[in-house]
């Protein structure tokens, strides 16, 4: 079918790998370090391999903003920290994206979507997110029962906040609930139940993977968010989707989540789309895990990147 794919007609050879050093949006550190675990742990050489044409962008260096020049806006933690830094990676993947380059984004915690999908939609306005998390991360200043940021991305995203917080006038809301799906869910908040469920958002948690299969729950989710496989998708990957016994050293675990094979399969297919304009791997943190437990997490974190470019089992 000659309109089904015309996003890949010019099939991407080139990936930008973007490391966003960044902590600010919850609370224990170290998940900054994320990137450069990542990194030594030979991620740019691995797709290389794979045949991409790969351009490092070296770890970012964002703006310091110090504790005592960042109080809370109300509930929310380090918020101008968080604003500028989401922002200044929204500027870097919507660069790389305009060159027809395919943004990698390694976290960092995952406050950052807010700056990658930002980026994203603002070269592809029509793209939809898929994203892939035990938590849904769209809590409102209303609503967030921790006042860490890592927690709301997708509400500002969507422009649900009631409360204007002027910091964050830069997000566009440009994404729209039927262009969003999650996979993995197992750990939502009563008031995000709620937005889900006002908002029409579907999402598809544990229950569901484990009733139908990852296999159908990743076509029933394409389905939704990209009926005529001719949008392109913003794929974000919290770590912390993946069952703890599979990715131990990240902030906010929660058992009973994917195995490898279905967090990798996730990624494999969406690759065989064909649609895929940006990835994120997020919420890595290597110093809350003894040295074998952090190693597995950074090469589970540099898997799933592979398999969303393409690496394939045979
Ligand atoms: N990106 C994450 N790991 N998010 C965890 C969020 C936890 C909780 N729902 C909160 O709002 O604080
Ligand atoms: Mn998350
Ligand atoms: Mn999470």
């Amino acid at each position: 079918m000659a309109s089904a794919h015309k996003f890949i007609s010019e099939p991407k050879t080139a990936a930008a790998v973007h490391s966003g050093k960044h902590d600010g949006g919850q609370p224990k550190p170290g998940v900054d370090q994320g990137p450069i675990h990542l990194i030594n742990a030979g991620l740019v050489d691995q797709l290389k391999e794979l045949g991409w044409n790969v351009q490092f962008d070296g770890h970012h260096q964002f703006e310091e903003v110090s504790a005592e020049s960042d109080p809370p806006i109300g509930v929310l933690k380090n918020p101008r920290l968080v604003s500028r830094v989401s922002r200044s990676v929204a500027d870097v993947v919507g660069s790389h994206a305009r060159r027809g380059e395919l943004p990698v984004t390694i976290g960092g915690d995952h406050s950052l979507a807010m700056g990658t999908i930002s980026g994203t939609l603002s070269h592809h306005p029509d793209a939809c997110v898929i994203w892939i998390d035990a938590h849904a991360d769209i809590n409102t200043v209303e609503t967030t029962p921790s006042g860490n940021i890592h927690g709301m991305p997708m509400s500002f995203l969507l422009g649900l906040n009631k409360t204007r917080i002027s910091e964050y006038d830069w997000v566009k809301q440009v994404l729209t609930p039927d262009r969003l799906v999650y996979i993995g869910l197992r750990d939502v908040d009563a008031g995000e139940k709620t937005i889900l469920r006002e908002q029409g958002i579907k999402a598809f948690s544990m229950h569901e993977v484990d009733r139908y299969g990852i296999g159908r729950v990743v076509e029933m989710a394409l389905d939704h968010v990209n009926p005529r496989r001719d949008r392109p998708i913003h794929l974000t990957f919290d770590v912390d989707a993946l069952d703890p016994s599979v990715a131990p050293s990240t902030g906010t675990p929660v058992r009973g989540g994917l195995t490898f094979r279905e967090g990798h399969y996730i990624c494999e297919a969406i690759h065989e789309t064909g649609l895929l304009a940006a990835f994120d791997i997020m919420e890595v943190n290597p110093s809350l895990a003894d040295a074998e437990a952090v190693k597995a997490t950074v090469a589970v974190g540099c898997s799933l990147v592979r398999s969303a470019l393409g690496e394939t089992l045979l």
